[in-house]
C-alpha cells in the first residue's frame, strides 16, 4: 500500500519519515496555507530523498504555467490538484506534463458527489478523497464518512485522505479499501511541522495489519493443503 505523508516542511523530517516507511511525500504549494513552501525549499528536500520516494506538489487552483515551472525546477515526480480543477484541466495538464503522476483529489460532500469520479479517470493517474470543509481547501483534519466508501471502487488507484491518524487508521482500513492512505495535519505536533512519533506509531500500525494480514493469508493455505490431504 502506498503512504504519503503530506505538508512537509523541512527537509531533515522529509528524510526521516522515508526512512520510517513512507513511500511518497507532499509538499504545499498553495499560498495561503500554513504549510506552503517555496520551489527551493522543495528542491532542497527532493535532492536529498531516495529516487524510490515519490515527491508530490500539491496545488489548488494553480495555472498550467505556474504548476510546470515549480515542478520542473524542484524535480518533483507528481502534482496532486487539490481545487476545482475540471477534467479538461487535467487533460491540459498531462500534455504538458506527460511523465509526471497526475492525482486529482475531490473534497468529497455527499455519496452522489462520488459520480463526477469518473469524468476524471480518463484524465488522471489516481484519485484521491478528502473530507469536505466550507472554508478550507485541505488539512483540515476532518475524516471522511467511511461508511459512504464501503463500495467505492473506480477504475484506478486511488488514496483515502482526510484526518487520519495512527489511531484511526485501521478503524478505516477496515471499512475502505484504498490503493494508499494519505496523511498531514493527523502526524503533527503543529501545522507544518511533523511529529515524527506519530509518523513512526503509523508505520507500526500499517506494519502489524499487514503482518495480521499475511498470517491469515498462510492460515488459510494451511487449511486449504490440509484439505486436499484428505481428499
Ligand atoms: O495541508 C494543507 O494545508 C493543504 C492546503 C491546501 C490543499 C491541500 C492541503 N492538504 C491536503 O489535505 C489532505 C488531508 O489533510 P488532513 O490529513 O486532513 O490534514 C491531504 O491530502 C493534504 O495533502
Amino acid at each position: 500500500m502506498r503512504v504519503k505523508i503530506c505538508g512537509i516542511t523541512q527537509p531533515q523530517q522529509s528524510i526521516a519519515i522515508a526512512s520510517l516507511g513512507a513511500t511518497a511525500l507532499g509538499f504545499i504549494c498553495v499560498p495561503t496555507s500554513p504549510r506552503y513552501v517555496t520551489t527551493s525549499q522543495i528542491r532542497a528536500a527532493v535532492a536529498e530523498l531516495p529516487a524510490n520516494i515519490d515527491t508530490i506538489g500539491v496545488f489548488a487552483n494553480a495555472s498550467i504555467p505556474e504548476i510546470s515551472k515549480i515542478v520542473v525546477d524542484s524535480g518533483l515526480t507528481g502534482v496532486q490538484l487539490h481545487g476545482d480543477e475540471l477534467p479538461d484541466f487535467c487533460y491540459q495538464l498531462r500534455q504538458a506534463l506527460p511523465n509526471v503522476e497526475i492525482i486529482r483529489a475531490l473534497r468529497v460532500r455527499s455519496l452522489e458527489h462520488l459520480d463526477t469520479v469518473t469524468d476524471y479517470t480518463k484524465y488522471v493517474d489516481t484519485l484521491l478523497l478528502d473530507a469536505y470543509h466550507p472554508e478550507q481547501l485541505g488539512g483540515t483534519g476532518k475524516t471522511l464518512d467511511w461508511t459512504m466508501l464501503e463500495q467505492f471502487n473506480p477504475n484506478c488507484p486511488w488514496f483515502l485522505a482526510g484526518g487520519l491518524t495512527a489511531d484511526n487508521i485501521i478503524e478505516a482500513l477496515n471499512q475502505v479499501n484504498p490503493s494508499g492512505v494519505d496523511l498531514s495535519s493527523g502526524v503533527e505536533c503543529a501545522p507544518g511541522d511533523k511529529d515524527l512519533d506519530k509518523v513512526a506509531k503509523l508505520f507500526e500500525k500499517l506494519g502489524s495489519r499487514e503482518w495480521g494480514m499475511r498470517e491469515q493469508g498462510k492460515q488459510g493455505e494451511q487449511g486449504e493443503q490440509g484439505k486436499n490431504k484428505k481428499n
